[in-house]
């Protein structure tokens, strides 16, 4: 593992079984072919694809919410797919997810507070005072007044919950965030807002991200590097600029020209406000 890497994964693979009414036999996808890249310390990393690609497919693995069928992954030095039981709870906390939607993943009937109470007492040694403080500071931290701790999710606007997300991922102080299409569910000024808190988390914190998404303009500006994913096959993967200004692929060069002009000039005005 080179010196820098954080994450490193290596030919990773993922079949499903589809089976029902419309097939006549189960049939197999591999949703994953073979995928490998790296994920240095501090880097963002953009996924990008189409819808089916298998990009989230590669982030629940990571996250450890699905198994592979094949691969490995090697984090912070360690065989991250070997973790198990205790040593898999313990570890967790380096790898957080934030998720496309705001709606769905923050329980509706829990208090901001209790959401934000819940890694910090599975994560640290906070208690009382200590974890009210670090609560409000996490507030602050994704730029929400630390007064609104005792309101429920439905008070908040959507940009405003998925940043309540960010801070809940932030919770457990994280090496690597993975965002999965954080800003497809927001309106297109909650998602500039949501783009450059992400950014500047990372640019701060030091925080590494693996960034999936489907819209290239904004991974062009947010990430450093990008992997181009093509029905399960990573097609393309280096520097962003590169990528982007002289695509190898067919596919890669598609994406690209799929992308409106104007959009473009929009997400340049975004990330570099
Ligand atoms: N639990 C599952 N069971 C069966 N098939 C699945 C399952 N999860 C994903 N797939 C299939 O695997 C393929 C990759 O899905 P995945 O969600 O990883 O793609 P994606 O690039 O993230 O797409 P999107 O941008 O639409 O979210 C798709 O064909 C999907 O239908």
């Amino acid at each position: 593992m080179a010196d820098d890497a954080l994450l490193e994964v290596r030919g990773l693979v993922r079949h499903f079984t589809l089976s029902g009414r419309l097939f006549e036999k189960p049939r197999q996808l591999t949703a994953v072919n073979d995928v490998s890249f790296t994920i240095r310390r501090g880097q963002a990393f953009g996924l990008v694809g189409e819808s089916g690609s298998g990009k989230s497919t590669i982030g629940r693995i990571i996250a450890r919410l699905t198994e592979p069928s094949a691969g490995s992954v090697s984090f912070d030095g360690v065989d991250w797919l070997a973790l198990r039981g205790k040593a898999l709870r313990d570890k967790r906390r380096d790898i957080q997810m934030v998720f496309q939607s705001p709606y769905a993943s923050l329980d509706p009937r829990w208090r901001v507070r209790d959401i934000l109470a819940e890694p910090l007492k599975s994560y640290t040694d906070l208690k009382g005072t200590g974890l009210a403080t670090r609560a409000a500071e996490l507030m602050q931290q994704v730029g929400l007044n630390p007064d609104w701790l005792d309101r429920f999710p439905h008070q908040f606007s959507g940009g405003q919950r998925q940043r309540i997300a960010i801070a809940r991922a932030l919770a457990s102080g994280p090496k690597l965030l993975i965002a999965d299409e954080p800003v497809s569910a927001l309106d297109v000024s909650s998602q500039a807002q949501v783009l450059q808190l992400l950014r500047n988390i990372c640019t701060e914190q030091g925080l590494a991200m693996l960034f999936i998404s489907h819209d290239l303009s904004v991974v062009d500006h947010l990430c450093q590097r990008v992997g181009v994913l093509n029905r399960g096959v990573l097609e393309e993967v280096g520097p962003t600029s590169e990528i982007f200004r002289s695509p190898k692929s067919d596919y890669t060069r598609r994406l690209i020209d799929a992308v409106p002009g104007k959009k473009r000039r929009a997400a340049e005005r975004v990330v570099h406000a």
